[in-house]
């Protein structure tokens, strides 16, 4: 689904990763490992195709993929359902039902028509990961999707995240935590590469 090959990048004269070369294939879930300020972003971003200067080596894109970044690509002036409708406009197969229905899996019966600035932090991700039940994209590409969000919905996007890759998928994620299911997830080391 995707190749990188001899990635290198380095911010204020400082070597974030050099060498690092690896493919993403259907079925696998990966964690890019890495302290704060690693580089972990700065890699999603490149493989994204949203940073396109100021780094070394090649990525080559061989499925449509869905990023969601670091900060929630919410709105605040729009509904969840005005946020979802924007980010899906075009796509026919998902229309104001699967909206809701997206919206209810993430917990969020009830809030659609909220504007999203009186929403609290985790209902504002919430909005965000909707968008993993409105995508038809193999390839999912994730920073730090836990960000503000409770146990209960660690644990039904893990599930999701899971049921993706199981379906010939694939995810590579930045998290500070490990996956707390018992799941396949193989790690991504800046320095070494896919172990
Ligand atoms: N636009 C930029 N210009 C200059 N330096 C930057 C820029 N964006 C990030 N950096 C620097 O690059 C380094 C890596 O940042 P990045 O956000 O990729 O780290 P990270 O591993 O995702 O960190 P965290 O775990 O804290 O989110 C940091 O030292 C940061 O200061």
């Amino acid at each position: 689904m995707l190749s990188a090959q001899q990635l290198a990048l380095s911010r204020g004269g400082r070597e974030l990763f050099g060498g690092l070369s690896f493919d993403i294939c259907p079925g696998q879930l990966v964690q890019i490992e890495g302290a704060n300020g690693a580089g972990k972003t700065s890699l999603l971003r490149i493989l994204a195709g949203l940073s396109r200067y100021g780094f070394e080596g090649r990525v080559e894109r061989h499925a449509p993929l869905l990023y969601l970044g670091h900060q929630p690509a919410v709105k605040a002036m729009l509904t969840p359902r005005e946020n979802l409708a924007w980010h899906v406009a075009g796509e026919a197969d998902f229309g104001a039902a699967a909206i809701d229905a997206a919206l209810a899996r993430v917990g969020l019966y009830g809030y659609e028509d909220v504007p999203s600035h009186a929403l609290s932090a985790g209902q504002h991700r919430r909005v965000s990961l909707a968008r993993l039940y409105l995508s038809n994209s193999p390839l999912w590409l994730l920073d730090e999707p836990f960000t503000a969000i409770d146990v209960d919905g660690v644990a039904a996007l893990e599930e999701r995240k899971a049921a993706h890759v199981a379906a010939g998928g694939a995810v590579v994620f930045t998290s500070h935590q490990p996956m707390r299911g018992n799941y396949n997830v193989r790690r991504l080391c800046l320095r070494r590469g896919l172990l």
